[in-house]
């Protein structure tokens, strides 16, 4: 009996027509199936298990996909993805040409809202039941999934701010399991916890914005769940569910360490022992060696502060929340918040290190242009993950930051090809800027084992020339210079120049216009969009000094790229090691 039953489900309606008895069963088995999956293929692991028994009652209850569904975020979805029709490619998650780690819109119609960035659900759920009143579809529900430390930030409020004015019909489940990544921060989380204690004032924060509260109710609790959401079907206008719930369900270690097993890699399925790391003689990530150079830095100097909007493991500022927790600031969803307070501190005379993922970056744009570079204040932007990620696909590469930010006046913006370049712009910046800074670096590990180098200051604007040929002058910026070094090792003869051009802006015009002068032809690579980025800031220059018919640039090209391991992708948007080749060859047989 046990272990049939998700066999049956190739869809929700499949689903509505079991037994309420058999949902228990099932529940356990798509727990199953979800850790047999991830501990091999890898992805978000607790956020899923946690919403296990929510996703069979929702799609049990409401006549999805008729019924609209997000899921914000959408990490939990793989319950939902695994019941709506994707079983059979279930193991295909997040590799190339297989499924996203994400809802998608493209991808089904159960989907009915890409997300992949957080607290976008309640708007898009409001957007959609505007737009069923308006076509007068009166049945239709309209249900947002939204997780405790998602609903904390800004653009949540601005929506739950607008709902409770509407008569929406839109359910808003709140799924509170006290923790995003990393342990969830601030007076909500405060709040949420007395309410779940029974503590909290009177007034309930939800009721006070006109949502219909009921909570909070225990979200593992399958007949309860059922009871709450058929009730909640026939409550008209906004509606607020509080669900109580345990990230990682199920699976001992995942309760346990809910932080690592967020998305813990390769693990036994039985024990959730996670798989060893074979080789320890590897590089640091750079964001280790961001965050042990940060409390470095600041155990000197004194005005150093560090930000983080909810990414304190991801970005390891954990080091410095850990020995100064004074000065070093998990402020929870809330990129705006993050670069704004930046630049509040930086006025005051504070040496703000506000580390922000390049993509979720993309939130705060105003922040930067109108809070941070008008005011020429020196925030110091440590935009980790720039450039293709893999995995986590369109929603989360890092690759429009040096077009996003070449254009505001007054922003520096660096690439450091390796650890040491990384350590040395750090220490740079705290010495004292007159200018903003973003210094962007990749996921992942670095190229040097022994990263801890002393510091040299680096003076602003100025490039590296690492090989001087005589044919082509390879323009590198960032990372992605390791794989030009390597490159050009197989080229034996001395035609090919390299220069590691460090700031992309501004640019080395000194240098540039020497390279420019004295070769035949230059080549500038970057793992950022073509339009606007790097290769396009040294087009402007070689058209101002006429020599734009020398330059090939070598980038991502005008599309979103998808999901797949960072190779593939390099590879797919041909900035990898083989398409540089290829490159080279033609241009010194021409
Ligand atoms: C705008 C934005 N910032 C940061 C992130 C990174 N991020 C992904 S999941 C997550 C935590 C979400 O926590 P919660 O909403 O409580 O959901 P849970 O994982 O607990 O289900 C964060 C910070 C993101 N996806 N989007
Ligand atoms: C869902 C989400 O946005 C994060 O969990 C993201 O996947 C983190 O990526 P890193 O593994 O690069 O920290
Ligand atoms: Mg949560």
């Amino acid at each position: 009996m046990h272990k049939t039953i998700l066999a049956q489900i190739d869809s929700p309606k499949a689903l509505r027509r079991l037994k309420t008895g058999d949902l228990p069963d099932l529940a356990l088995e798509l727990r199953d199936f979800i850790i047999d999956i991830v501990s091999t293929k890898e992805g978000h692991l607790g956020a899923s298990l946690g919403v296990v028994e929510l996703t069979i009652a929702i799609h049990y209850i409401f006549d999805t996909p008729n019924d609209k569904l997000i899921w914000d975020v959408g990490h939990q979805a793989y319950g939902h993805k695994i019941l709506t029709g994707r079983k059979s490619i279930f193991d295909t998650n997040r590799q190339l040409g297989g499924i996203s780690g994400f809802p998608k819109r493209s991808e089904s119609e159960y989907d009915a809202f890409g997300t992949g960035h957080s607290s976008t659900s309640i708007s898009a759920i409001l957007g959609m039941a505007i737009a069923s009143g308006i076509k007068g579809d009166t049945e239709r529900q309209h249900i947002a999934v939204i997780g405790d430390a998602s609903i904390a930030s800004g653009m949540a409020f601005e929506a739950l701010n607008h709902l409770g004015s509407t008569k929406a019909n839109v359910l808003v489940i709140l799924n509170d399991n006290a923790i995003g990544i990393d342990p969830s921060v601030g007076a909500l989380k405060k709040y949420l916890t007395n309410v779940k204690k029974g503590t909290a004032k009177e007034e309930n924060i939800f009721e006070c914005l006109n949502l219909n509260y009921t909570g909070p109710v225990d979200g593992h609790d399958l007949p309860l769940l059922l009871k709450e959401l058929e009730r909640l079907k026939s409550v008209k206008g906004p509606k607020l569910l509080h669900v109580i719930t345990t990230k990682g369900k199920g699976l001992q270690s995942a309760e346990d360490d809910q932080v690592v097993y967020h998305a813990p890699g390769k693990f036994n399925k039985s024990t959730g022992e996670l798989q060893a790391k074979t080789d320890t003689d590897q590089p640091a990530k750079y964001q280790d060696v961001f965050g042990h150079t940060l409390v470095e830095l600041a155990e000197k100097n004194k005005k150093i502060t560090g930000i983080t909007p909810a990414m304190p493991t991801g970005s390891s500022l954990k080091y410095m929340m850990a020995k100064m927790p004074d000065r070093a600031f998990d402020v929870g969803i809330a990129e705006q918040h993050a670069v704004t307070l930046a630049a509040g501190m930086a006025a005051e005379g504070l040496m703000p290190f506000c580390t922000i993922y390049s993509t979720f970056l993309q939130r705060a744009y105003d922040q930067v242009i109108h809070d941070v570079a008008l005011q020429n204040l020196p925030v110091i932007f440590c935009l980790d993950r720039a450039g293709i990620v893999g995995q986590d696909g369109a929603t989360h590469h890092g690759v429009y930051d040096m077009a996003y930010l070449r254009c505001i006046p007054n922003l520096v913006i660096f690439a450091p090809m390796n650890e040491t370049e990384l350590r040395n712009i750090m220490y740079t910046a705290q010495l004292g800027l007159s200018h903003p800074i973003a210094i962007r670096y990749p996921r992942g590990q670095g190229v040097q084992v022994h990263w801890k180098s002393p510091f040299d200051r680096i003076e602003i604007g100025s490039s590296r020339e690492l090989r001087k040929g005589s044919k082509i002058a390879i323009l590198s910026i960032g990372h992605i210079g390791n794989t030009v070094a390597e490159v050009i090792e197989e080229f034996s003869n001395d035609q090919i120049g390299h220069y590691d051009m460090r700031f992309v802006k501004p640019l080395d015009k000194k240098n540039l216009y020497t390279i420019f002068e004295n070769y035949e032809y230059v080549l500038s690579i970057e793992d950022g969009c073509k339009a606007g980025g790097f290769g396009s800031a040294v087009l402007e220059f070689a058209n101002e000094t006429a020599h734009a018919n020398k330059l090939v640039i070598m980038g991502i090209d005008d599309l979103f790229l998808e999901h797949g391991t960072v190779q593939e992708l390099h590879r797919l948007a041909k900035i990898d090691a083989a398409s540089l080749k290829t490159r080279i060859k033609i241009l010194l047989d021409s």
